[in-house]
């Protein structure tokens, strides 16, 4: 299973500014966003081109479009939600797949709650964006609910990942992709992961944990 670790400069900073537990609700939803940004581009390098002619200023002229309809974005809820405004600056056209998925504080295994998926999946790559894969868990269910839905072609947008969860979704889901900011060191006892950036969901909407 790739997993591709952003090593850029402006994303180990700006994760380092979303590690400070005294960033502010504002801070931590702009640092996600654009964390998010950078990450879109990377996780769409090898969508393809095709050959278009245009009329240019000085005649035709060939220049190069997206081809077809490539790119359905998935935010898992709540957190994922978080990164969508950056995904989307980078990406305004793309249709969005909804999926909610809590995770249940005593086992630690997600409850899908709600899906609303674009109905052309398997035509287009997804791109599930959720900040935290802790036991992983909750990315190998939505991409069981992708995979239903039919499609074919997974990538994933993380801020930070677990060894744990990255091991679980090298056991369920070889063929997808991970794009993550920052492989941390394990999960506490709470299937948090250490150092992590806590409860990503309470960060980004401002609400209490628990
Ligand atoms: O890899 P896992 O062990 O499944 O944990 C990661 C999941 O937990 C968090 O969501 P949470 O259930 O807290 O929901 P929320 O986004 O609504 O806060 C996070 O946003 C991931 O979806
Ligand atoms: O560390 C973690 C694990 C699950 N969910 C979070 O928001 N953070
Ligand atoms: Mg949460």
């Amino acid at each position: 299973m790739p997993v591709i670790e952003i090593t850029h400069p402006l994303v180990q900073h700006k994760l380092g500014l979303m590690r400070q537990v005294d960033t502010s609700t504002k801070g931590f939803r702009e640092l996600a966003a654009e964390i998010a940004c950078l990450l879109t581009c990377e996780a769409t390098r090898d969508l393809e081109t095709e050959p278009v002619t245009v009329q240019g200023w000085a005649g035709p002229v060939e220049v190069r479009r997206i081809a077809g309809r490539m790119i359905t974005l998935v935010p898992i809820l709540r957190a994922g939600l978080g990164m969508l405004e950056g995904a989307l600056d980078l990406i305004p056209g793309a249709k969005v797949s909804v999926v909610g998925l809590q995770r249940d504080e005593t086992t630690h295994h997600p409850r899908a709650y709600y899906a609303n998926l674009v109905d052309d999946l398997a035509e287009r790559t997804a791109l599930v964006l959720d900040p935290m894969l802790a036991t992983g868990g909750s990315l190998a269910a939505c991409c069981d609910l992708l995979r239903a839905a039919g499609c074919r072609r997974i990538k994933a947008l993380c801020l930070v990942a677990a060894p744990e969860g990255l091991a679980l979704m090298a056991a369920r889901h070889p063929e997808v992709a991970i794009h993550v900011a920052a492989i941390d060191r394990c999960l506490n006892e709470n299937a948090y992961i250490l150092p992590g950036l806590g409860d990503a969901g309470d960060r980004i909407f401002g609400t209490r944990p628990g």
